[in-house]
């Protein structure tokens, strides 16, 4: 669906599609251990959480120079212009790299060559989130923030991903009060497998000002009525909580039930290339399956603006907001 939208829960690694995969690791004189791309997509049937990022970590593995995460950036961001996107808030996992030998410059320098272009060449505005590995030390994720203090006019906030349950947001305090220090912005995923528990300590312990996924919060009324009464946005991602089973089918995503509560949805792809589709796609299927009207799907485009962090470009916020009001659905 070309709805012009924001692009807010998406991770730059996650749109390694099997095709580049295959180039870059010929490109790089790497074997990778499918045989074809339709071996490796073969592999794409996850378990859960845990199953997936097994299989994110270990082909990532084929992106090396500036040019990789050039390449990759630039594929991704094409993509997303076809499909409505005005503008993405792009996360990226800096100890998923410097685990394997990497320098962080490197991956700062090569995704910025892609994304600095971006407006001009896709259409696309950007900014640039570095997440912590939650199930990484808080040292590491201290270490990694000193360690991007020469990017920091390149990167706008902080998140926290990997594997939830077991790390609680409180883990990183001190790091977010650091980052809140340097003037960053926060968000943190919490409440995809995690209780929600997390979700509270996410806004009550880190400051966060968007949840990532936050689907959880549907099991505590309390949680949820405060969540309404402060507006706090809630990136969800419906086609990856399918495949990674946090819902059993779209049909059962709570969605519609969280808009019906008053709770600021949007919708996003947080992992394209493994799990279906693309911004445009998850739109299409919440459309399609969960049978959302066009005032929703408009009010899910307002929110992805609304959420943004725009706030340096009041003037852009507002031609976006326009342009999602102007849209006319077919
Ligand atoms: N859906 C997700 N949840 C947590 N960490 C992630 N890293 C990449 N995708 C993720
Ligand atoms: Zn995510």
């Amino acid at each position: 669906m070309s709805l012009p939208k924001a692009e807010l829960h998406l991770h730059i690694e996650g749109t390694l599609e099997p095709e580049l995969a295959f180039e870059l690791a010929t490109r790089n004189g790497l074997t990778l251990p499918y045989a074809n791309t339709e071996e490796l997509r073969e592999a794409y049937r996850f378990e859960d959480l845990q199953s997936f990022l097994n299989l994110y970590y270990e082909l990532m593995a084929v992106l090396r120079t500036e040019r990789d995460c050039e390449d990759l950036a630039n594929e991704y961001l094409e993509r997303a212009a076809a499909q409505g996107v005005r503008h993405a808030e792009i996360f990226f996992d800096p100890q998923a790299h410097t685990s394997r030998g990497l320098e962080l410059g490197t991956v700062v320098e090569g995704l910025w060559r892609a994304l600095g272009d971006s407006e001009s060449r896709h259409g696309v505005s950007t900014r640039l989130i570095m997440c912590f590995l939650r199930d990484e030390s808080a040292e590491s994720a201290l270490a990694t923030l000193e360690a991007a203090k020469p990017y920091l006019d390149r990167i706008t906030g902080v998140g926290l991903d990997s594997a939830e349950v077991g790390h609680p947001p409180a883990k990183f305090r001190e790091v977010y009060e650091t980052a809140a220090a340097l003037g960053l912005r926060r968000v943190a995923h919490a409440g995809e497998e995690g209780p929600p528990e997390y979700i509270t300590e996410a806004l009550d312990v880190l400051g966060v000002e968007r949840v990532d996924h936050g689907l959880r919060c549907v099991e505590d009324p309390e949680l949820v009525e405060r969540l309404v009464r402060e507006r706090v946005p809630l990136t969800l991602c419906p086609l990856s909580n399918v495949r990674l089973r946090t819902v059993d089918t779209l049909a059962d995503h709570p969605l519609p039930a969280m808009l019906d509560a008053g709770l600021m949805c949007t919708v996003h792809s947080d992992d394209p290339a493994y799990f279906g589709g693309y911004a445009g796609d998850n739109f299409d299927a919440v459309r399609g399956t969960l049978g959302l009207s066009e005032e929703r799907l408009r009010e899910l485009a307002r929110n992805s603006f609304l959420a943004s962090f725009l706030e340096d470009d009041e003037e852009l916020r507002a031609r976006y907001l326009a342009e999602v009001e102007a849209y006319e659905f077919r």
